[in-house]
């Protein structure tokens, strides 16, 4: 099998395609940006909507490298990057309750590194969007963050109050549908992606931001404690 060699922005992986073959290490120098993956499953491209914000959210923090990958399609190669990320951030469509087959497939999957506790204390959140405007994303966000805790993962929630539960709110709102443990957001389900809620997009880049902003504390407090 033929080795590869990757380069994303700064980030060089060598490594040979497929999963637990070995690969060269990939070095990084104290003034390496953070490496934040989001990882997501889209069906029908409002949850891909989600991620592009949530992305874009990350990338607005300095010294943040943000890749997403879609779990329903990896690259043997998107696993090491997994594996080299500082902070991953889930993302699913709610579909019966929970995060789609797809999500799941990728969760058993990564059980390997549940083995090797490969992603042990990587910081972790989530994303999701349903049709209803509750819909059952609990179910979602919390399967999300159990699959989070089985790695060993640091969970950040959203950190937002819950937005429109007043008559001084609106649903222009951030966290509009007022979820703690990540984004919730929602799509009529005669609707395509290109009719998703402002606010919901608002809320995904923050959570975005949010992330990358304690990957980097996560990084810099590594750094000065000599880690
Ligand atoms: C198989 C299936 C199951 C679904 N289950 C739910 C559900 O439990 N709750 C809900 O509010 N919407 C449900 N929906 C609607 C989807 O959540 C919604 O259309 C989806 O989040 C849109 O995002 P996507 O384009 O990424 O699929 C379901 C849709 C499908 C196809």
């Amino acid at each position: 099998m033929g080795s590869k060699k990757f380069l994303i922005s700064g980030w060089h992986i060598r490594g040979v395609a497929g999963l637990g073959v070995e690969r060269e290490v990939v070095l990084r120098g104290p003034t390496d940006p953070v490496l934040l993956v989001v990882a997501s499953h889209d069906g029908r491209g409002h949850t891909g909507r989600l991620a592009e914000a949530v992305r874009k959210g990350a990338g607005e923090v300095e010294g943040t490298e943000v890749v997403a990958i879609a779990v329903d399609d990896m690259a043997p190669e998107q696993w090491f990057l997994l594996d080299d990320a500082d902070a991953v951030i889930f993302g699913a469509p709610t579909y019966m309750g929970s995060a789609s087959a797809a999500f799941h497939r990728f969760a058993e999957a990564s059980s390997r590194r549940w083995l090797t506790r490969r992603w042990q204390d990587k910081l972790a959140a989530g994303f999701t969007n349903s049709g209803a405007k509750a819909g059952d994303k609990s179910g979602t966000l919390g399967y999300l963050t159990t699959f989070a805790a089985q790695h060993g993962m640091v969970w950040v929630n959203l950190g937002l109050r819950s937005g429109w539960n007043s008559t001084k709110g609106s649903e222009d709102d951030l966290n509009r549908l007022g979820f703690s443990h990540g984004v919730a957001a929602q799509s009529n389900t005669d609707e395509g992606p290109e009719r998703m809620h402002e606010s919901d997009l608002a809320t995904a880049e923050y959570l975005g931001k949010r992330v990358a902003s304690y990957a980097r504390i996560v990084a810099e407090g590594k750094k000065a404690m000599g880690g």
